[in-house]
């Protein structure tokens, strides 16, 4: 036998050598959720170890992160149901909980990288990434919202602009509406492929911004289709994106390689709330190992492609040292 690779695993050292990725703090986006008030932090239920965070305790968090290397956050705010309506029009409120709580991070963390979430669920009281008009999502209406909402959230001090709407045209319309704002420096991160997935479900009872009625096939992508990310990726691409998101990840693993060897812009996967909750309700009953079972998951989505990874694990891999 010429050829034995047990050899290159034989020792720490040379497994250590020959390790092909590594996790790092600068990989990892970490949501946080965001709820009015003082003094509040509540756990989601179906997400252990995760809160929603008044302001003052977000700002407290965001801290306690910036201490063990994490610096970038993706903020998501919880809404009282009396402040939604059919336009979402608390989106642009500037002393509402959101653009606050961008202005008070930016303000206090002028270092940190803050991600925001341009889509009109967690205000809109249908629920939905859309105008809704007689129970339809109506696409061309509801590029001028989002554009009115990322011009306010640059405004506010955002670095990255995030729309996880699944509208088509809203990567070029945002960017021309920031453009137009002198915003020509806050970047776009495109949900480009975003799934019709179970595994929001925890998310939504975090933010309570489950849709009033029907489903969101309409718009987000239907999880058999492969080749269809490359026609989002390739519009994206032409309307300025500056980086590709994939999500979920852990269902679509093929669709993150896929982008990466196709596509030279930045590659960022979201490990959904459903992924985190399988691992913590596994762990929690001793069926799984969680550190290992955490690790092997963030090193799986960077293996496939992803450049860039948000998850909700990001906080504990670095105050646990896992990585
Ligand atoms: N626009 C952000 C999300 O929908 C996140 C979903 C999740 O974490 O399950
Ligand atoms: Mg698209």
């Amino acid at each position: 036998m010429l050829n034995r690779p047990r050899r290159n695993r034989i020792s720490q050292v040379i497994r250590d050598m020959v390790q092909e990725n590594h996790l790092h703090a600068s990989d990892f986006i970490f949501p946080l959720f965001i709820i009015d008030g003082n003094q509040k932090k509540t756990e989601v239920a179906s997400m252990p170890g995760i809160f929603r965070y008044s302001i003052d305790n977000l700002l407290h968090e965001v801290e306690s992160c910036l201490k063990l290397g994490l610096k970038s956050f993706d903020l998501f705010p919880n809404l009282e149901e009396s402040l939604k309506d059919k336009t979402a029009s608390e989106s642009l409120n500037e002393n509402g909980l959101y653009l606050r709580a961008i202005k008070e991070v930016k303000a206090r963390f002028p270092e940190v990288c803050v991600v925001t979430d341009v889509a009109m669920d967690p205000y809109s009281s249908d629920g939905h990434d859309g105008l809704v008009e007689n129970g339809q999502i109506i696409n061309d209406k509801t590029l001028k919202i989002l554009a009115n909402m990322a011009v306010a959230q640059a405004q506010a001090g955002a670095d990255i602009i995030a729309p996880s709407d699944m509208m088509d045209g809203r990567v070029q319309y945002i960017r021309e509406a920031l453009d137009g704002n002198g915003f020509s420096d806050v970047s776009i991160m495109s949900y480009t492929a975003k799934y019709a997935s179970a595994f929001y479900g925890p998310f939504r009872d975090a933010l309570n911004s489950a849709p009033k009625f029907g489903d969101k096939k309409t718009y987000q992508m239907n999880p058999a289709n492969q080749r269809e990310a490359l026609i989002e990726a390739t519009l994206d691409t032409q309307e300025g994106a500056d980086f590709l998101m994939i999500k979920p990840a852990l269902a679509y693993l093929d669709v993150i390689k896929l982008l990466k060897d196709n596509f030279d812009l930045p590659i960022a996967a979201y490990n959904v709330s459903g992924e985190y909750a399988m691992i913590k309700a596994a762990s929690q009953n001793g069926w799984l190992n969680e550190e290992r079972a955490t690790v092997e998951t963030l090193m799986g989505i960077k293996r496939a492609g992803a450049h860039v990874i948000l998850t909700y694990h990001a906080k504990e891999v670095l105050k646990n040292n896992w990585i």
